[in-house]
């Protein structure tokens, strides 16, 4: 594999903040990997009401995402916090046929839709449960496969 790539992570923004802190772990360990085009989804500073100071405001927020998910090489989704917007990028994502590594951890005591872990197939959408402990370790072990 290749050792730079252009990665989307997706987050809950609007969903709920409760996970940024892991969202920041995440992307700390995908920056090793590559250049990641929405870092601003694990910024403490985003709170919920999302990017409020974008010009144009939600269609721009739209349209430059979906821009980044085509440019996008991998999909890496933070899916604990359930969320609109990222139930959304990944059905965009996996229309375009996007490589796609969901995370979830089951200590939240949720579970999962069956829209994203019946998604899950060998070659192209993978879903990992995972414990903030094991979280890097499962990045490093998916770029280094393949
Ligand atoms: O301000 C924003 N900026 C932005 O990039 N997004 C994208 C990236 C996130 O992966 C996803 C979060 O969706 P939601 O806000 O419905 O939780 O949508 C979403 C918002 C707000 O909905």
């Amino acid at each position: 594999m290749k050792m730079t790539f252009n990665i989307y992570f997706c987050g809950s923004i609007r969903g709920g903040r409760q996970d940024v802190e892991i969202y920041q772990k995440i992307v700390q360990k995908l920056q090793q990997y590559g250049k990641v085009l929405t870092e601003h989804v694990s910024c403490s500073g985003l709170s919920e009401k999302g990017e409020v100071a974008v010009p144009q405001g939600d269609k721009s927020i739209h349209d430059r995402d979906v821009e980044w998910l085509e440019e996008s090489d991998v999909i890496v989704a933070e899916v604990t916090q359930p969320s609109l917007g990222v139930g959304y990028e990944l059905g965009r994502a996996v229309a375009m046929n996007k490589k796609i590594l969901c995370l979830f951890r089951p200590s939240s005591g949720r579970v999962l839709s069956a829209m994203i872990r019946g998604a899950e197939n060998r070659a192209k959408f993978l879903v990992r449960d995972y414990t903030s402990e094991e979280v890097e370790g499962i990045i490093d072990e998916y770029f280094s496969s393949d």
